[in-house]
């Protein structure tokens, strides 16, 4: 309540508003992974530029969701972030707890090694040559250090069966197919039974077969493990078949794809329903799609009206 003969709030009102601020969870406070108006900027020979520009982004726990974009969108740039491979220069990321600006090497360390596990598209950068695929799924439980012996045996076997490639177990990389290498490579990703499972194009290198076996092997993650997955995409398979795609543009998360089956209450019959949203940032932003503006001739301003449900966008009539 303001004093409204005077205009000036009383000390109570003042008080009583900071502290409602501070009350209000934080952007994202439930979310595993937050971001919040994250900036990277890369300075080349003088030159920036900034891959990231303000991007908010929200994954609960136990989501699978794919990132699209085009090329030099930022998607690679943002999954080193959440990696912890690469630090941004502005903004919030907080990821399972983890606040990824302020941390320390030994926390990113712990990070890197609890927390995240990352599965590159070359199939070769994702596993060790020289060891098996039990061995390779036992090393990261051996850095970790926390594991009993037989239990990392015990566990490399049970993720190699969980995502149908226990015949590998004793096979090299080259031994094995391209397919088969990524699937040891989610089963290494896992070994450490992190919160977040990131990929950055999995399938890039793969046939549609082959990929579709790939992302089914996430799904198993996904649902038997509750592991949270983000794939960064190229694959319009692999961008149709989960929940929600999020696109990212000039380093923003510009729309995102919700999917969900609906089943007719008559017929027993279940379809898709897929819908596409735009994201509004904090303060309001809204980034229009090219297409609608450009068909509308709307350029620098609209005329919006509220109406009760929604807001009317209008091309500008004052314009010459
Ligand atoms: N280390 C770096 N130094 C300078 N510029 C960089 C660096 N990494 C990325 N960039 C630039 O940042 C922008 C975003 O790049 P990024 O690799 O994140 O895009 P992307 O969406 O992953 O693209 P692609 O799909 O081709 O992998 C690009 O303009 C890129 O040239």
């Amino acid at each position: 309540m303001t004093t409204e003969h005077t205009g000036t709030p009383t000390l109570a009102e003042l008080e009583a508003r900071a502290s409602a601020h501070r009350d209000r969870p934080a952007f994202g406070h439930s979310a595993l992974i937050s971001c919040d108006r994250l900036v990277r900027v890369f300075t080349t020979d003088g030159v920036e530029v900034q891959a990231l520009q303000g991007l908010d982004l929200l994954v609960q726990e136990g989501e699978l969701m794919a990132l699209v974009g085009a090329s030099g969108s930022g998607k690679s740039t943002l999954m080193n972030i959440l990696a912890g491979l690469d630090e941004p220069t502005a903004g919030a990321a907080k990821v399972a707890g983890y606040d990824l600006l302020t941390m320390g090497a030994k926390e990113r360390l712990r990070y890197r090694r609890e927390a995240v596990a990352f599965v590159w598209q070359q199939t070769s950068r994702n596993l060790l040559p020289y060891l098996t695929a039990a061995q390779n799924v036992a090393l990261p439980m051996q850095l970790r250090g926390k594991t009993r012996r037989t239990r990392k045996a015990e566990r490399a076997t049970e993720l190699l069966d969980l995502l149908g490639v226990a015949d590998c177990r004793d096979r090299r990389p080259q031994q094995m197919s391209g397919g088969q290498q990524q699937r040891v490579a989610i089963a290494v990703a896992l070994a450490n039974e992190p919160k977040v499972l990131l990929a950055d194009e999995p399938t890039g290198e793969l046939d549609s077969h082959t990929g579709e076996q790939i992302f089914a092997a996430f799904r198993t993650a996904n649902e038997e493990l509750g592991t949270t997955v983000v794939i960064v995409t190229h694959d319009q398979a692999v961008a149709s078949e989960v929940r929600r795609t999020v696109a990212i543009r000039d380093g923003r998360t510009s729309t995102e794809v919700l999917r969900r089956t609906q089943v007719d209450a008559a017929t027993g019959q279940e379809s898709l329903i897929s819908r596409e949203y735009a994201m509004l940032d904090r303060a309001g932003r809204l980034q229009l799609p090219a297409e609608y503006t450009r068909s509308l001739g709307m350029r620098e301003r609209v005329l919006l009206e509220l109406e009760e449900d929604h807001i009317q966008i209008w091309p500008d009539d004052q314009e010459h």
